[in-house]
């Protein structure tokens, strides 16, 4: 069964009440989801593969550290995951990015693909999934879907708030994929959104709304 790990930082969870606040605007909104990306990736690259090699420093040889292993690349889900992707890379600026399209139906809930274009060497890379909102999971899990069709074998999926139901179907269905979240909620609402949650988290993004 994949892990499923909320990340208590003080940090994390105070600018999370920052975007969860309906007063929060747009600018505010972008700037904070992408700090809080910033400090969950610092969190979950604590066990990355390290080797030792030989340098030199201005004083002589040295043996240290450096990151091996698989190479990293972060995967938005469109539209909202994009508000995540800058904070990633300012920690793992060298990470390529791959996108997935993919809409929810309103009524149906229901998702919906419509993009992907990804890194060639998809099967060679550990993964980070980022969005904000997992909420059924079926947007997830269908992600998490056409990344492995397409040879994606290491992954995570990395997400600001999480509602139980969809924490559940994607362990279900992906049990070799780990979650990371700030928040757990409560539960969905019956037009399957999360509650408290913060909304819609595409539209508060991009003013869409
Ligand atoms: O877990 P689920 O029930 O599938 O819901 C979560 C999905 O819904 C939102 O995207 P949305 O469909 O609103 O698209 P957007 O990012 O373009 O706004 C959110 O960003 C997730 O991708
Ligand atoms: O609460 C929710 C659920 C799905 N998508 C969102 O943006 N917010
Ligand atoms: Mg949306």
């Amino acid at each position: 069964m994949a892990k499923f790990t909320v990340l208590n930082h003080p940090l994390i969870q105070h600018k999370l009440t920052i975007i969860r606040n309906k007063d929060t605007g747009t600018k505010v909104f972008r700037e904070v989801a992408n700090e809080i990306a910033e400090l969950m990736v610092y969190e979950i690259t604590r066990d990355l593969a390290m080797e030792d090699i030989t340098i030199e420093t201005p004083m002589g040889s040295a043996v240290e550290k450096q990151l091996s292993g698989k190479k990293l690349a972060v995967v938005p889900i469109l539209r909202a995951g994009l508000g995540m992707v800058d904070g990633v890379l300012k920690l793992i600026p060298a990470a390529k990015v791959g996108h997935i399209g993919m809409y929810r139906d309103e009524k149906t809930l229901q998702p919906h693909e419509y993009f992907v274009k990804l890194p060639p060497d998809i099967d060679q890379r550990q993964l980070f999934i980022v969005d904000p909102m997992l909420a059924t999971g079926g947007s997830a899990i269908m992600a998490i879907d056409a990344l492995k069709k397409r040879g994606a074998t290491s992954m995570r999926l990395v997400v600001l708030v999480a509602a139980p139901e969809g924490v559940k179907a994607v362990q279900d269905a992906h049990p070799d994929v780990d979650i990371y979240a700030a928040g757990l909620d409560d539960r969905l609402n019956e037009d399957g959104y999360i509650v408290p949650g913060l909304g819609d988290a595409g539209d508060r993004l991009f003013g869409t709304k």
